[in-house]
């Protein structure tokens, strides 16, 4: 008994030591300490926790084993084998970045983490939504940090979930990586798949190869080939200040404001204008490690007080530090807790910033900023990446109604989602088109839509959503942005030398066809029909094709890539048979997305069995072939289907292939088009139909009665009402 006890003792030590940790820098160290003592490999992801299981079976240990267990054993993650061919990296151990890498964990994936800090040092406390601590219970944030939500507490500095998520990290084989910085990525080359580019220059991770990016770098941090749209509203200037907490028992007294908004409390508002000078619009107090503020103050009232120098129009101008006196916006935060509180914070000394600074500041929350895209796909000589955004670097939060970590944990969890399809082998097309869908309905989340039932929140959409279409965007509807990509934005000149040279070299043989630019050498249609003869020659009977009969051998060789292959058509036949309006650039991208769908090896394939489906199914391809002496050179041997029934080759089509815009009512075709709601339409004609701003996929807001959409302000300033709604309320019961 003594010496199970003696063990119990030991192996006690470094556990808790570990687990209180009460700095970044501490858990890395105990957690090294952690795999010495006890002899495990963290490099060992695979087997790491189990080891540790093994190893620490005291009751401490086994309480938080069994939450993790529990959560592990869901069966989204198929006993961690979903993705245990994958490798991702994670950029960010912000608290997007950390949950998300322990879902891929989860998944069985071997996950790595860069960050650039080296300690976390945010205090700012964050609010959490019902099912964001119903989620980190279940990940035993109380064995890490005993106050975690207690009573009726509802938020948590940043700084200690990234502490709790770290723990959790770890201990399921995350390998964190703290002071590095993501500087780019690099693309495959010889043996090496996708690396990353690294400051230092020779830290180990940079010969980490992954097919997995996600990015959780944060509101200001947007990898290459994403972009972000700026939402911009009223003039809104939110300060926020921490102070220290002595933990005394009369701080404890002190109750906090979860809310107090102008409109509903116009007398706290006017008494503290009257006493102080200060103006504000609202006040929320919480308390963490520190005490923390958060107001929304008026511009008048910061010049008069001299926080800001002087007035500007441009917020960014505005709010330059050099055009903010500290010292008085310290004064001028500093009063408004004091006063918000009555006083009873008698002793209020700002506590520290990472800098060292009285932790106060002064910030436009006026324009958030939204990614237009959630995913892509990237190819480099074969090898595909996957990137996925997270956090404030996928959507920037409306502070007020906590939307940062509720939203953030969302994305994590779908983009956990999408890298497990990925795992799983289902074509990319469809990974994006899904993950993609499920972006579109972020921004419009509250814990009043989502499913109450938080225990059975998993990375599966559906357990959240209370209604998701995982089909809102369709395959054909993502591969511009997968395609384009790597062309338009990386290296255009090589790409578009080897794009042509595939194509001639498809091609070569055929007769009439000789492809030397993105052109006129398309412009007969014999081109494109032959590069499909090449590769499925049983779709296309290449000796009844007339040259001359141009419109229809390009309306032949746009209906088959769109049916077959799911790529729909950049330009009409008859804007092909107008050498004048062959666009190159379209042509780039069609050819690209052709390139990319000949390039999958088609036996038992998705695209193989779906065309096969579709030529017993659809009549419109059905014609009898006519025979001619056209020559044909050999069909790609390794490409060709050779288990199918015989196809009937196609040499009449349909006539329509575009789409009619749903606001203008003209043709929109691929390059411009885009869809929601299941509407087709031009980009340029995707507008506000209040105020006439272009709209974004997964920002707007559309109204089923009249059939009209709206930008994500007039939405934003619906919920912040509504908030405003809600934090009156509360106040008024205070
Ligand atoms: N001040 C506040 O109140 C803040 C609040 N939050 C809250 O946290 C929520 C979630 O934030 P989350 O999306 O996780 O983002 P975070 O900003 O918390 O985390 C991102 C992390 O990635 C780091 N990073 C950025 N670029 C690189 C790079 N190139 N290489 C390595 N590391 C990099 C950032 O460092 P660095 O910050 O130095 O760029 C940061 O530590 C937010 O919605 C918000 O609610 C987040 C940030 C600030």
């Amino acid at each position: 008994q003594t010496a199970s006890r003696s063990r119990e003792q030991r192996q006690t030590g470094p556990v808790d030591v570990f687990g209180h940790a009460p700095s970044c820098e501490e858990v890395m160290q105990h957690f090294a300490d952690l795999c010495r003592q006890l002899d495990i490999d963290p490099k060992d992801f695979r087997n790491f926790y189990t080891q540790l299981k093994e190893k620490l079976n005291y009751w401490k240990a086994k309480a938080l084993w069994s939450k993790l267990d529990k959560r592990a054993s869901h069966a989204d993650y198929q006993q961690g084998k979903a993705c245990t061919k994958n490798k991702c990296l994670v950029l960010g151990a912000g608290p997007c970045g950390l949950r998300v890498a322990i879902e891929l964990a989860l998944l069985g994936a071997q996950v790595v983490v860069l960050e650039k800090r080296e300690s976390f040092s945010r205090n700012n406390v964050l609010h959490l939504w019902p099912y964001t601590i119903c989620d980190l219970r279940g990940l035993g944030a109380k064995k890490f940090y005993g106050k975690f939500c207690s009573g009726s507490l509802d938020h948590i500095s940043i700084r200690q979930l990234q502490l709790i998520l770290l723990k959790v990290s770890l201990l399921l084989g995350v390998e964190v990586n703290t002071g590095v910085e993501f500087q780019g990525l690099i693309e495959p080359s010889g043996e090496n798949g996708w690396m990353a580019k690294l400051q230092p220059r020779s830290h180990p991770a940079s010969a980490f190869q992954f097919d997995v990016f996600i990015s959780a770098g944060g509101g200001r941090f947007v990898p290459d080939g994403f972009k972000h749209k700026e939402l911009r509203g009223k003039l809104a200037i939110g300060i926020t200040a921490n102070f220290v907490n002595g933990n005394t028992a009369a701080e404890a007294q002190v109750a906090e404001i979860s809310g107090v908004a102008r409109i509903y409390n116009q007398k706290f508002f006017q008494e503290l204008l009257t006493e102080t000078g200060i103006d504000l619009e609202n006040i929320v107090y919480y308390k963490d490690d520190t005490h923390y503020f958060v107001m929304t103050a008026k511009k008048k009232s910061l010049l008069k007080k001299g926080v800001i120098k002087q007035d500007y129009s441009d917020a960014e101008q505005l709010l330059a530090p050099e055009n903010v006196d500290h010292e008085a916006l310290c004064h001028y935060a500093h009063d408004a807790a004091h006063f918000s509180t009555g006083g009873k914070l008698s002793d209020l000394e700002f506590a520290q910033n990472h800098a060292n600074q009285p932790d106060v500041a002064m910030f436009d929350f006026t324009c958030m900023h939204r990614a237009e895209n959630a995913s892509l796909v990237r190819e480099r000589r074969g090898r595909k990446l996957l990137m996925g955004l997270v956090g404030d670097c996928l959507v920037e939060p409306f502070w007020p109604l906590g939307t940062g970590i509720a939203r953030g944990f969302m994305a994590a969890f779908d983009t956990a989602w999408m890298v497990r399809s990925w795992g799983m082998g289902v074509p990319h097309f469809k990974v994006l088109a899904e993950r993609e869908s499920i972006y579109q309905l972020l921004s419009q989340t509250t814990p009043e839509n989502t499913s109450k039932n938080y225990a059975a929140y998993s990375i599966n959409p559906k357990t959240r959503y209370q209604s998701v279409n995982l089909s809102s965007i369709q395959p054909h509807q993502v591969s511009t942005v997968i395609l384009l990509f790597p062309f338009l934005f990386v290296d255009s000149v090589s790409g578009f030398e080897e794009l042509l040279k595939w194509c001639q070299k498809h091609t070569s043989g055929y007769e009439d066809v000789n492809i030397k630019d993105f052109t006129q050498s398309w412009r007969s249609g014999l081109a494109l029909c032959a590069l499909i003869h090449h590769f499925r020659p049983k779709l296309i009977d290449m000796a009844s094709l007339d040259k001359s009969n141009i419109v229809h051998n390009n309306q032949l060789a746009f209906s088959v890539l769109e049916k077959e292959l799911g790529i729909p058509p950049v330009m009409s036949p008859s804007d092909l048979a107008n050498s004048e309006h062959i666009d190159r650039l379209s042509m780039v991208l069609y050819l690209t997305q052709v390139r990319s769908a000949f390039s999958v090896p088609t036996k038992g394939n998705f695209i193989y069995l779906a065309s096969l489906y579709w030529l017993c199914c659809s009549p419109a391809l059905s014609q009898p072939s006519s025979s001619s002496s056209r020559q044909t050179p050999p069909v790609s041997p390794e490409l060709a289907p050779d288990m199918a029934p015989e196809p009937e080759p196609c040499t009449s089509v349909p006539m329509t292939n575009s789409e009619e815009c749903y606001f203008c009512g003209q043709r929109v075709y691929v390059l411009e088009r885009i869809s929601a709601e299941g509407k087709f339409f031009h980009r340029s004609c995707f507008n506000c139909h209040r105020c006439g701003i272009t709209l974004r996929l997964g920002g707007y807001t559309f109204d089923q009665n009249t059939g009209k959409f709206y930008c994500e302000l007039h939405s934003e300033e619906l919920e912040r009402a509504e908030t405003s709604c809600k934090v009156g309320h509360r106040a008024q019961q205070m």
